[in-house]
């Protein structure tokens, strides 16, 4: 049975492992809900992304909302990748992490001041800016700074990645980027201002998308504006196509990201952009299917409609279930040789969303183990504390050693900072 995650995550004589660590080991070592995560699996997956990319000017910066645990962090940053964040409070991870600002591209629609400060004076790359208004805004807290901001333009090219709707961000009624048919304007408005230089151009059209097609079509749309940009008088230097490769949860079979790449520079080179510095923002791509979430079966709950397998971790631990319907592999972390039952296997927290998979056959008792398989991406950095749950301890397996990167949240940790009335 090939498992997604394989062959960092595999069985062994009936024991699931993650690089030679039995899961059930670690689960006893370290308790549940607990999440291990494979280092060899992570540099793996950037391996195509810099292979497809020798040679050429170029950065992978890692979107980092995917899984910012610092020693993930830290993973990429040795392995000479960059950053792509979202918030200040991404920024203090990577330079807690040893990550580099001058590597790191700044993304988001809502930067405040503070943020944009705080950038500055670190020295990122780069803000990918995402309306005319932050435009302004940007020049003005640059210049009150006696700098001129880098700055490429976000911009929104109108296709469909055809990916789950909440996902997708590159079609015209998305919140995200500046509009193809404004982004000529835009940029004009940003040479003219005092705090900006313009250095690049990006895009990003989705998340997990599993085909190379919008890809051409984004880039197209970008390489047009590139050469209307230019024709204005204003020099790209970078062009930025984002991130959002998708993986295999259960039976997509997304491009490879060194395919996806040589499609992409057949296509920038036919066109005549092979000269430009070419950044990308994978998230889920790179650490994806190096995680798995191991969680202990509570309680079996045989019904008439449904049997449910109640474990111990929950939608606050792991939030894609509940908020896509993600449909998420399970696998017993022992197998054993009974007739699997159906179940879904559902958390503790006190909503019917609070499910981690359904409809899912599994030879297990109370007290086993299970492992949510493809937890590595969107898992830990969107746990929550709902239900005052701390969130979970995360491991990370390196040669065969596993290494506690993040303690178990205490009661005590999570009403840190409230305060009582008089
Ligand atoms: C601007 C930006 N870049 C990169 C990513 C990473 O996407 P993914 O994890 O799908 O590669 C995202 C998230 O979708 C994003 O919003
Ligand atoms: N959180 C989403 C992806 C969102 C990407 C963020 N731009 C997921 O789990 O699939």
């Amino acid at each position: 049975m090939t498992l997604p995650g394989s062959p960092f995550v595999a069985y062994r004589d009936g024991q699931l492992h993650v690089d030679g660590c039995a899961l059930d080991a670690l689960a006893d070592q370290y308790g549940t809900p607990l999440y291990v995560y494979s280092q060899a699996a992570m540099l793996a997956a950037l391996a195509p992304y810099e292979r497809a990319l020798a040679g050429r000017k170029h950065l992978v910066c890692y979107a980092m909302k995917a899984n910012s645990s610092l020693a993930v962090l830290q993973t990429f940053a040795r392995a000479g990748c960059g950053f792509d964040i979202v918030s200040a409070g991404e920024l203090e991870r990577v330079l807690a992490a040893g990550g580099r600002a001058d590597r790191v591209v700044f993304s988001g629609v809502g930067k405040t001041r503070a943020e944009m400060r705080r950038a500055l004076e670190a020295g990122v790359r780069c803000f990918n800016v995402e309306s005319e208004a932050e435009l302004e805004v940007l020049s003005e807290v640059a210049a009150s700074l006696g700098r001129r901001a880098p700055v490429s333009l976000r911009v929104n090219p109108d296709v469909d990645a055809k990916t789950h709707p909440y996902i997708s961000t590159g079609l015209r009624d998305n919140k995200f980027g500046i509009a193809h048919d404004r982004a000529v304007a835009a940029y004009r408005r940003a040479a003219a201002l005092p705090g900006l230089q313009v250095t690049g151009i990006d895009c990003h059209i989705g998340s997990q998308i599993t085909e190379v097609a919008p890809y051409l079509d984004a880039l197209d749309r970008v390489l047009d504006l590139v050469e209307a940009v230019e024709a204005a008088g204003i020099p790209i230097h970078h062009v930025d196509l984002g991130g959002g490769l998708g993986i295999t949860y259960t039976d997509e079979t997304p491009p490879a990201a060194d395919e996806l790449i040589a499609r992409l520079l057949e296509r920038i080179d036919a066109r005549g952009h092979g000269h430009r510095e070419l950044l990308f923002e994978p998230g889920r791509s790179l650490v994806g299917n190096a995680g798995v979430l191991v969680t202990e079966v509570l309680y079996l709950k045989p019904g008439e409609e449904k049997n449910f397998c109640i474990v111990d971790a929950a939608m606050n631990d792991l939030m894609r279930p509940a908020m896509y319907e993600a449909w998420m592999a399970t696998a017993a972390c022992r197998l054993r040789d009974e007739p699997p039952q159906r179940y879904d296997v559902v958390g503790p927290v006190c909503e019917s969303g609070d499910w981690l998979a359904r409809d899912r056959l599994l030879a297990v008792r109370q007290g086993d183990r299970i492992a949510v398989l493809s937890a590595g991406a969107y898992g830990m950095s969107m746990a929550s504390n709902y239900n005052t749950r701390g969130r979970a301890a995360e491991v990370m397996v390196i040669d065969g050693q596993a290494h506690l990167i993040r303690e178990r949240e205490t009661p005590q940790e999570l009403f840190r900072g409230e305060r009582l009335l008089g």
